[in-house]
C-alpha cells in the first residue's frame, strides 16, 4: 500500500496521510450512531470492463462531473462519518487528487488499490487499522464499505448498516442472501453479520446505460426548485407574476418561487445558499441584460455551479406589435457573449422572448409556450442551447 493522501476538513489542500478531522464529534446529531467511531472505505480501483469505455466508470462524467465525486458528495453530508478512505489504482492517483481539489471534497484519504475488489477493500481497511507507522487515521469501531459507483443513498441507509453492525448477530437468512463480501468477512474476521434491506436507490453503475440513468436522476433532483428573479421596475400583476402562475401550472411538482432583489442582493444570495440551480430572470419591455447580469454576477461569486450546472433563462417580454422584433435583435444577441463567458463557470445561459401582447389570448398562449420552453431548458440542462434566443 502506498502512503496515502488526506485532505483536511475545511481545506482543499492535499498532504501526506495525517490524522482525521472529519466529523470529529459523534453523537452530535439526533440521528447519529451515538459515540461510535465510524469510517468509510470506497473501493474505486476497478477498470469498469462491463461499461465498455476506456475511462474507468468511477471517473466517467455524470452531468459534467466524475461519478465518484457525486458519491463523495453524498457521503460528505453524513457528518458522523469520521474518515473516508478512497481506494484507487496508482495510475489514477493523480486523477483522484485533482477531483478532490476541483470539487472541494474534504477529509478524504487515498490508498492504492489491489488487483481485486476484495484486495482494494483490504488495503482501505489497513489504512484504518491504526497500526501503520505513517498512517495517523484513528482506528474506527465500524467501517462502512461503499462502492464508489453507487452515488445514490440516504443517510438512513448508512445508519441502518451501522446500527446492525453494532447490534445484530448472524443468521441463516443472512448467509443465504449475503454477498461475497459478507461471506469473506464472516470467514476471516470472526465477526457477526446482519443483512440489512437497502433502498432501490442503492443500485450500482455497471453498464453504460446506468450512466444515463444516473444523469437523469440527478437532473430531476436538481430541477425541483425554480427561482424567478423579478424585474424591479415591474409593477404587481405584471408579466413576471403571470409567468409564475403559468409555470406553477406547467410544473406542478416543482417549487416555483419569485423574488424581487433587495438593494444588497442578500435575498438572492439566500436562495443560492439553499441550492436552487434554476433561475428565470425577468426583463419587461427591455432588451438589455442589466438584471440578468446582476444575477450572473452573484452566481459567479457563489460556489453554486461547482457541483452542478446552473441554468439561467433571461426572459424578455416584448410587444411584437410595437415595431418589428428584428430591430431589437441586435441588443438581444449580446446574450451569446455573456453565455460563453459564464459557461466557464458552469452556468448555462439562454434567452427567451415572450410576446407581451395587449391581446389577452395571445399573451396567455405566449406565456404557456414560454413556460414549456423554460421547463425543457431546466430539465435538460443542455449546453448545446446556451446563448440561444428562443421565441415563445
Ligand atoms: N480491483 C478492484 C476492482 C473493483 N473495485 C471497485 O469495486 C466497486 C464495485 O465493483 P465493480 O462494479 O465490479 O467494478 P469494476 O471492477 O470496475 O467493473 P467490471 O467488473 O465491469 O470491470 C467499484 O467501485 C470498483 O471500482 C476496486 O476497488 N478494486
Ligand atoms: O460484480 P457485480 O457487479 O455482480 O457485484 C459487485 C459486488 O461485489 C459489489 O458491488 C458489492 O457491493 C457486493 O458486496
Amino acid at each position: 500500500m502506498e502512503p496515502a493522501v488526506r485532505g483536511r476538513r475545511g481545506s482543499t489542500e492535499l498532504r501526506p496521510l495525517l490524522s482525521g478531522e472529519r466529523g470529529a464529534q459523534f453523537g452530535a446529531s439526533a440521528s447519529s450512531p451515538s459515540a461510535l467511531a465510524v469510517a468509510a472505505v470506497l473501493p474505486a480501483g476497478g477498470c469498469g470492463e462491463r461499461m465498455g469505455v476506456a475511462t474507468p466508470k468511477q471517473f466517467c462524467r455524470v452531468l459534467g462531473r466524475p461519478l465518484i465525486s457525486h458519491t463523495l458528495q453524498a457521503l460528505e453530508r453524513v457528518c458522523w462519518i469520521k474518515d473516508i478512505v478512497v481506494v484507487v489504482t496508482g495510475e489514477n492517483m493523480e486523477t483522484m487528487k485533482s477531483i478532490i481539489q476541483k470539487y472541494q471534497h474534504k477529509g478524504i484519504s487515498l490508498v492504492e488499490a489491489g488487483a481485486t475488489r476484495h484486495r482494494s477493500i483490504f488495503n482501505g481497511l489497513k489504512a484504518l487499522a491504526g497500526d501503520q507507522a505513517y498512517c495517523r487515521l484513528s482506528r474506527p469501531e465500524v467501517v462502512i464499505i461503499h462502492d464508489a459507483v453507487r452515488p445514490f443513498f440516504e443517510e438512513d441507509d448508512l445508519l441502518k448498516v451501522v446500527r446492525a453492525a453494532r447490534e445484530h448477530g448472524c443468521s441463516g437468512y443472512d448467509l443465504e442472501f449475503g454477498t461475497e463480501c459478507l461471506q469473506l468477512a464472516l470467514k476471516y474476521c470472526h465477526a457477526n453479520a446482519k443483512l440489512v434491506e437497502g433502498s432501490p436507490d442503492l443500485w450500482k453503475v455497471t453498464y453504460k446505460r446506468d450512466l444515463y440513468a444516473a444523469e437523469s436522476i440527478i437532473k430531476e433532483r436538481i430541477s425541483q426548485k425554480i427561482c424567478i428573479v423579478m424585474d424591479m421596475k415591474e409593477e404587481k400583476e405584471h408579466a413576471g407574476y403571470l409567468l409564475e402562475t403559468v409555470l406553477k401550472n406547467e410544473l406542478n411538482h416543482v417549487k416555483v418561487t419569485s423574488v424581487v432583489p433587495c438593494h444588497d442582493g442578500s435575498n438572492i444570495q439566500h436562495i443560492i445558499l439553499e441550492q436552487c440551480y434554476s433561475f428565470v430572470c425577468m426583463n419587461v419591455m427591455t432588451t438589455d441584460f442589466q438584471n440578468t447580469q446582476k444575477l450572473l454576477g452573484m452566481l459567479e461569486e457563489s460556489n453554486l455551479s461547482v457541483l452542478y450546472p446552473v441554468v439561467v433563462v433571461s426572459v424578455h417580454f416584448l410587444d411584437f406589435e410595437l415595431g418589428p422584433l428584428s430591430q431589437k435583435m441586435e441588443s438581444l444577441m449580446w446574450i451569446r457573449k455573456f453565455a460563453v463567458e459564464v459557461k466557464k463557470r458552469n452556468i448555462l445561459l439562454c434567452g427567451l422572448i415572450i410576446n407581451y401582447s395587449q391581446d389577452e389570448q395571445k399573451l396567455q398562449e405566449s406565456l404557456r409556450q414560454g413556460a414549456v420552453i423554460i421547463a425543457a431548458l431546466i430539465k435538460e440542462r443542455n449546453s448545446a442551447l446556451l446563448g440561444q434566443l428562443l421565441v415563445a
